[in-house]
This record gives C-alpha cells, structure tokens and sequence, in this order.
C-alpha cells in the first residue's frame, strides 16, 4: 500500500504556506515511473493568488519530466478528510485516468481511497465535445 506516498505528502504539509486559513495541506503524487513528487499549498496576502498543495505537486512532477500520475495522496492538519477541491480534479485530470487512485489520508494513513472519475465524473474531454 501507499505508505512511502502518505509519508511523503505528510512531509510535504509541514512545508505547507497557509498563515491566512491555517489549513496546511500536503499532497504527493507518484508519476508512472515511480517518483514521488510532493507538494504544499502556498497562500498570499492577495487571497486569490493562492494555490493548492495538489497543484504544488503537479507543478513538481512536470518539472521533473514526468507526464503521467499512477496514484494521489492527500492530507490536511485540520479535517478528517480533504478531497481535491474543483480546481485540482481538472489538473489532476489532464496528468491521470478516470481509474486513479487518490488517497485521502489523516495523520494516521490513508483513511478512504477514491478514484478520479469518483471525483470528477462526466468530465470535460475531447471526446464530449460536438
Ligand atoms: O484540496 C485542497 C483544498 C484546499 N487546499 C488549500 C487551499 C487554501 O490554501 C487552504 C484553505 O482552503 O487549503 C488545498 O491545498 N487542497
Ligand atoms: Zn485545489
């Protein structure tokens, strides 16, 4: 199971930016060749140019070359529980298949095991489109 990722996204939350909502979030992503790339949300004091851990992540793993995600964690400090948000399913989305996993995790492990489509169901794809 996914326990080096859930540590990896733990890691990632300590690093977490978030003095305005004092929500840390961490999130890591394995890519297809097994590298693990993590990643915190960064506020502002401009509140909407903040950003999300995933979208760390994702930042991570395109920089580091890697184009496909084989699987997700995610951890908040603060809630039993913390899905991606809107934004993050459709980035998540253009890097992963309806079937990947993305772990939802709490300090203990990961907690619930959801696939994207789970999240994101009837997508926006070029084979929805005319
Ligand atoms: O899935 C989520 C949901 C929220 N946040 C961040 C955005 C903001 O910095 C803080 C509060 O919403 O949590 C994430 O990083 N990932
Ligand atoms: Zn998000």
């Amino acid at each position: 199971m996914a326990t080096d990722l859930f540590e990896a996204a733990r890691k990632a939350m300590a690093l977490a930016h978030a003095p305005y909502s004092k929500f840390p979030v961490g999130a890591a992503i394995r890519a297809e060749d097994g590298t693990i790339y993590a990643g915190a949300n960064i506020e502002n004091l401009s509140f909407p140019e903040g950003w999300c851990a995933e979208t760390t992540a994702i930042s991570h793993m395109i920089m580091g070359g890697a184009r496909k995600i084989r699987e997700v964690a995610v951890i908040a400090e603060k809630l039993p529980l913390c899905p991606p948000c809107g934004g993050c399913r459709q980035r998540l989305s253009e890097f992963a298949e309806a079937g990947t996993p993305i772990y939802l995790c709490d300090e203990t492990g990961v907690r619930k095991t959801v696939t994207l489509s789970d999240l994101l169901p009837h997508s926006f794809a070029t084979d929805t489109i005319g």
